[in-house]
């Protein structure tokens, strides 16, 4: 699915009223009837008070709209309008004339904190104070209006986006945004919603497809694309009838240590359990006994050294090299690695030691072939580019050091964002119960062991990422999220493959 901004959303919005006829009063109010039908759908004409805070732009007149058609169906509901401005749009407007024509009152109008009605925790609050309109941060009342909201522990409905954040600029969590336990939002999911400073704000989301026009929207470059089933799905390549191992190469992964053995051990699992043709590890000395006792189907070559990697030779044409799992950073490890790096052109996945030498060797990101694909977690990516102010800036300077060596950057977290120098996929599989030591290395091995098998590295990340999440939540529907290890996720690589061709009964992810 594509993500687009604010600033492309209200230009897909204005051909759409052009191309379809209608007007923007119309537009809301199909939107707004979409959300209506939710909420309805959801209470039931239950009996429980619903309090709608809205704005005086175009997200308060979504939220006039949605009291309008719910009083209609004989809710019990109170509009406030949070008045923080005269300027009012023209669609806010006309449904404030519509509310009073049906109630023959005006709704609420709140002007300071003296003004705030209480809210119960049994109350159903819509928040429609700000939308994608918001360019700054909210002014003081509305942010104490925000707080109090906050604090009244009510279920709290946010339309389009939780009032305080902005679609696409960091907003600093210091400030006051409303904490949305659901999000309805227009057309796309916004940006914000996946960036873990802001992601917990919104709460679930729920993207509705207000009809804006299609053709624009195909042909529209996004700003991130979100990967579920059906995107995952258009990347996955089917195996020829007449294939044999070669066909689906022969995976080299270097690493290990003395104590960490277990580490690529996991990798290499995953990469045989995701279809590696051929597997061989190259570790140090002690992991010969261990390596071919755990993974039988595997070759293991050993460097001289017993307990770290000194010198890596090998005499066989891998199709990918994976290194860094468990390898640690001597001295020694690290020549080794350069070593390794002057002579190989094959393609590669660099992960964490991996990741932690060129930090400390930033030289070394001069000798990555093309398209290497590298799998930072938050603190590897931060020794790798330093310091980040926000979000935004994070995604930036990972995208300048992308563009400057041609590398895949595949951003761990619980949405995992793979960054190209001109793209952005965000991953929509996965679970906390992934948050569990080595589920890492398991992905390091499933990117190595897709562009074994021919596929792309920017496809083998993205399609990587994605198996590993739904490996993830495949183990954790049988083992909780508390009882998933990493061998676990591994283990289900080969079912998230098969999940791809499985019909979902709500059709989501
Ligand atoms: N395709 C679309 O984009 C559609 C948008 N609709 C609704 O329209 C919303 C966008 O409406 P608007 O553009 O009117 O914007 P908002 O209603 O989000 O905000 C209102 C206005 O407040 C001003 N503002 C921004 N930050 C402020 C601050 N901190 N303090 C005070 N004022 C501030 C801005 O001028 C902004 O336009 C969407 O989020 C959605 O709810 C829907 O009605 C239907 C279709
Ligand atoms: N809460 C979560 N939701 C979804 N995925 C998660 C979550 N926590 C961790 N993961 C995934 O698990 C993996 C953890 O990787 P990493 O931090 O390198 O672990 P390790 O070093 O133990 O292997 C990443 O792919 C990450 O996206
Ligand atoms: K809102």
């Amino acid at each position: 699915m594509k993500i687009f901004s604010a600033h492309q959303l209200k230009e897909a919005d204005q051909i759409t009223l052009e191309k379809q006829g209608i007007s923007s009063v119309d537009l809301m109010e199909r939107a707004a009837t979409l959300v209506y039908e939710e909420i309805h759908r959801r209470l039931q004409n239950a009996d429980i008070p619903v309090k709608i805070f809205c704005g005086i732009g175009n997200n308060g007149g979504d939220g006039l709209v949605v009291g309008r058609l719910l009083i209609e169906q004989g809710y019990n509901v109170t509009i406030y309008v949070v008045n923080y401005s005269d300027q009012r749009s023209s669609e806010f407007l006309t449904n404030y004339d519509r509310v009073k024509n049906l109630t023959k009152n005006w709704p609420v109008l709140l002007k300071s904190e003296e003004d705030f009605p209480e809210i119960s925790v049994g109350d159903f609050v819509v928040d429609a104070i700000f939308g994608i309109g918001l360019n700054r941060p909210l002014g003081d009342w509305v942010a104490s209006l925000v707080r109090h909201i906050n604090s009244s522990g009510a279920f709290v409905l946010a339309i389009d986006m939780p009032s305080g954040l902005m679609a696409d600029a960091a907003t600093d969590p210091k400030n006051d945004i409303i904490r949305a336990s659901f999000t309805i939002t227009f057309q796309t999911p916004k940006l914000v919603f996946f960036l873990p400073e802001t992601a917990e704000f919104v709460g679930d989301y729920l993207v509705l497809d207000i009809g804006l026009d299609r053709d624009h929207l195909l042909k529209t470059e996004p700003v991130a694309r979100l990967i579920g089933k059906p995107e995952a799905k258009a990347l996955y390549r089917p195996r020829n009838k007449f294939s044999h191992k070669g066909t689906y190469g022969h995976a080299l992964l270097v690493g290990g240590s003395y104590g960490k053995m277990g580490s690529i051990c996991l990798s290499g699992t995953a990469a045989l359990r995701s279809g590696a043709g051929m597997l061989t590890f190259y570790v140090p000395a002690c992991g010969y006994e261990i390596l071919q006792t755990a993974l039988p189907e595997a070759m293991v070559l050993t460097d001289v050294h017993e307990k770290t990697l000194s010198k890596i030779e090998f005499d066989l044409d891998p199709s990918v090299i994976g290194f860094g799992v468990g390898v640690g950073t001597s001295k020694s490890t690290q020549q080794a690695f350069e070593q390794l790096l002057k002579k190989n052109k094959k393609p590669m996945v660099i992960d964490a030691d991996g990741i932690n030498i060129l930090s400390k060797n930033k030289e070394f990101l001069k000798l990555l072939p093309e398209g290497t694909v590298l799998t930072p977690h938050p603190g590897e990516l931060k020794r790798l580019i330093g310091e980040w102010k926000d979000d935004f800036d994070k995604l930036e300077k990972a995208r300048q050091l992308a563009r400057e060596h041609n590398l895949i950057m595949v951003i761990k977290g619980a949405y995992t964002f793979t960054v190209t120098s001109e793209e952005i996929y965000i991953n929509n599989s996965g679970n906390p119960g992934m948050a569990t030591a080595g589920s890492g290395d398991v992905l390091t091995g499933i990117i190595a062991s897709l562009i074994s098998q021919g596929y792309e590295p920017l496809v083998a990340a993205v399609l990587g990422v994605y198996l590993h999440g739904k490996a993830g939540d495949l183990a954790a529907e049988n083992l909780s999220y508390e009882g998933t290890i990493a061998g676990d996720i591994a283990a289900h690589a080969g079912p998230a493959i098969l999940d791809l061709f499985k019909q979902d009964e709500n059709n989501e992810n």
